[in-house]
């Protein structure tokens, strides 16, 4: 049987974790540990499992197997609910935002104690401060993003969980985007784990990477080492297995 235990120390942890959708498994037996101002680039092609992974850490699919916690505390299988108490936020690939709402009520309302405020949120994204009056749904996709990934901070993450942040922006707004993630990191402490298909880009933010293809992890390593090494991401996405 599975050890669910927590281990002490570590901000996110999954043990024995298998996600899918209904019976059907698509990410299998995974373990991870990342401590505060962790970020981890979470890799690999389409269909591999990473955003029904996501979805579950979240609370908003069931486990199959496996355990999740989060400061040392067990979450709940799909249990939305609880896994906000503990302040993992997810933000959805499609930003998710009240687009009839201005980029200020938008931030407002998900607004929690602890948490950075608007101003504090306008510092991180200084381009969204002349548009606070503006309706969310009227928005570049490049502020879109900048504005869900906000909404996240403003709600105090412990655990940032971002699902392809560059999804349909062009490569110059994701090149100014990603770095941000690492700054976010650093400054709040959170853990980070960052879906992305920019692997290059993705590298060079995070501390920790790993690469999934069809529902088994194939490499996982330092993202340095894994940015020197494209031979091997090249295997690793190609669906050999194969280590740093
Ligand atoms: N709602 C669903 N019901 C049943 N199967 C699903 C559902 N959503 C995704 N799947 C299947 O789960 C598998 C993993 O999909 P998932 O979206 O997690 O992959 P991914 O790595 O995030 O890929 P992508 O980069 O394309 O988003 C795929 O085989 C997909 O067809």
């Amino acid at each position: 049987m599975t050890d669910t235990t927590s281990t002490p120390g570590y901000a996110l942890e999954c043990k024995g974790l298998t996600v899918g959708h209904g019976s059907v498994a698509v990410l299998r037996d995974f373990d991870l540990a990342l401590r505060q101002g962790e970020v981890l680039a979470l890799l690999g092609p389409n269909g591999a499992g990473k955003t029904t992974l996501l979805a579950t850490l979240a609370g908003l699919l069931p486990r199959l197997a496996g355990g999740v916690s989060v400061g040392g505390r067990a979450l709940p299988s799909g249990r939305p609910a609880s896994a906000n108490k503990a302040d993992l936020v997810l933000v959805p690939d499609d930003r998710a935002l009240f687009t009839t709402l201005t980029v200020k009520e938008n931030l407002t309302i998900a607004n929690k104690s602890g948490g950075l405020d608007v101003d504090g949120a306008m510092d991180l994204f200084p381009s969204l401060t002349k548009r606070l009056k503006v309706a969310a749904g009227s928005l570049s996709g490049g502020e879109q993003q900048m504005l869900a990934v906000a909404r996240a901070l403003v709600q105090n993450p412990r655990v940032l969980l971002i699902d392809e942040m560059s999804m349909g922006l062009a490569p110059v707004i994701v090149e100014d985007l990603l770095p941000l993630v690492r700054r976010i990191a650093d400054e709040t402490n959170a853990v980070v784990v960052l879906v992305e298909q920019h692997v290059s880009l993705a590298l060079s933010v995070a501390d920790q990477a790993i690469v999934v293809v069809h529902g088994d992890v194939h490499l996982r390593g330092p993202a340095g080492e894994l940015a020197a090494d494209p031979a091997l991401l090249e295997t690793a996405y190609l669906g050999e297995t194969t280590s740093v």
